[in-house]
């Protein structure tokens, strides 16, 4: 018997067929961030520093340069995680040969992005790029007190959206515009309310269009250089979304260590709320660490599973490590992630059901402790199997050997 045959037959005992699971996770899409390639630079005002209180450490070998770079390590990182994905882009990853500001990007500026796309066959998604910027400088962007600076972000984001929706166009697949902005203030603010209208008055124009596009935005607890105050708070973006019909997105680093992303996915798919997930790794603070098979991965990973969540729920990922294989961190999160969704699809879901229907607290845990020791790992490897995908045993050394013919 192989280790399948073998995994199959322990997960049948307890009436859970892994067949299901493997095509159940074949069919999520993970949107990669192209930003882990190249430390958040982009092509744009390739000398501008990276502002908006985030922060890339580290300098191993090979850091993307220019739009074929990013592309090459992409198609690699793609080839390296079964299924059909997505890229997420920000603004600054505009493909052109035009000196432009983020105030003129324009669907055209993307197109070689979008070719790419097509020859991939996958989706793009996008972010409006509202920091790294000289009109971003003093912290402050569509909350700004001076009108001149909130109109240029204002239309930064409008035709942030236009690009969107000429990717959903061209893709034929949603695109999710996220909208993340860095404003905030180092220490105590003494009107915490101003700001948030201006903020409020600034979505309010960009939002006016309907558009065929998936927007969400996306909230932070702080960052650097504002840790006492951010404009958009979890509850500011969470009442405009709802007030509005847009979406959220929730970074798994952008909330206090001890709050629970999972339990606030599942709270607002009580009420259909449109989510975007930036999976990523807080470590102490909001630090942007690979993701990695970790308990908050693995709740994230249930709460969708089990709340039917996986085709309702964007899913993409926000970390950012120059400190080691930039191309290896995109295929070590997104397959980490794959992992604990496939613990979770091989979870008895009747059977669990039931058993808390019941009160049936002990046999409850029992479960719980007992579906740890199950080999959900084989079942994964027969996954990249059926893909035609490097096994976890041999994927390294190809990124190794890819990293090792760099001429960069
Ligand atoms: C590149 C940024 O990390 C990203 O746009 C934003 O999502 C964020 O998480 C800022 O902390
Ligand atoms: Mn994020």
């Amino acid at each position: 018997m192989t280790n399948y045959e073998l995994a199959r037959k322990a997960y049948q005992e307890i009436g859970v067929d892994t067949e299901e699971a493997i095509n159940a996770l074949g069919k999520v899409r993970l949107s990669l961030q192209c930003w882990q390639t190249d430390d958040v630079k982009g092509f744009l005002f390739k000398d501008n520093a990276l502002t908006g209180g985030i922060q890339v450490t580290g300098n191993y070998i090979g850091r993307a340069r220019n739009p074929q770079e990013v592309k090459d390590d992409l198609s690699l990182a793609l080839s390296l995680i079964p299924g059909n994905h997505k890229v997420n882009l920000h603004a600054i990853y505009a493909d052109t040969n035009e000196v432009i500001d983020l105030d003129r990007i324009e669907p055209r500026h993307f197109k070689p992005w979008v070719d790419w796309a097509k020859k991939e066959h996958i989706g793009l998604d996008f972010n409006p790029t509202c920091f790294s910027h000289k009109k971003s400088s003093d912290g402050f962007t569509l909350s700004h007190p001076d009108q001149n600076i909130r109109d240029f972000w204002i239309k930064h984001c409008i035709q942030s959206r236009k690009i969107g929706a000429y990717f959903q166009k061209e893709l034929k697949q949603p695109s999710v515009v996220n909208l993340w902005i860095p404003d905030g203030f180092k220490d105590n603010p003494y009107d915490l309310i101003t700001p948030r209208v201006r903020l409020k008055e600034s979505l309010d124009e960009i939002y006016q269009e309907k558009l065929d596009v998936t927007d969400v935005m996306e909230s932070k607890l702080f960052g650097i250089g504002a840790e006492a105050y951010t404009v958009g708070s979890h509850e500011f973006y969470l009442s405009y979304a709802l007030l509005n019909k847009l979406g959220v997105c929730f970074d798994t680093g952008h909330f206090h260590l001890t709050e629970s992303v999972a339990d606030k996915i599942a709270s607002l798919s009580v009420f259909n709320q449109t989510l975007l997930l930036h999976v990523s790794r807080p470590v102490r603070w909001d630090s942007d660490h690979v993701v990695i098979f970790d308990d908050e991965t693995s709740k994230i990973a249930q709460v969708l599973v089990r709340g039917n969540l996986l085709d309702k729920v964007h899913i993409g990922f926000d970390f950012f490590d120059a400190s080691i294989s930039r191309v290896s961190a995109l295929v070590i999160g997104a397959r980490s992630f794959q992992l604990a969704l496939m613990k979770a699809l091989l979870e008895p879901k009747e059977a669990l059901t039931s058993i808390e229907f019941n009160k049936d607290y002990s046999k409850r845990l029992y479960y719980q402790e007992m579906l740890k020791g199950l080999p959900y790992g084989v079942v994964y490897d027969e996954f990249l199997k059926r893909h035609h995908c490097e096994s976890q045993h041999t994927w390294f050394d190809k990124v190794r050997a890819y990293e090792e013919r760099l001429d960069r």
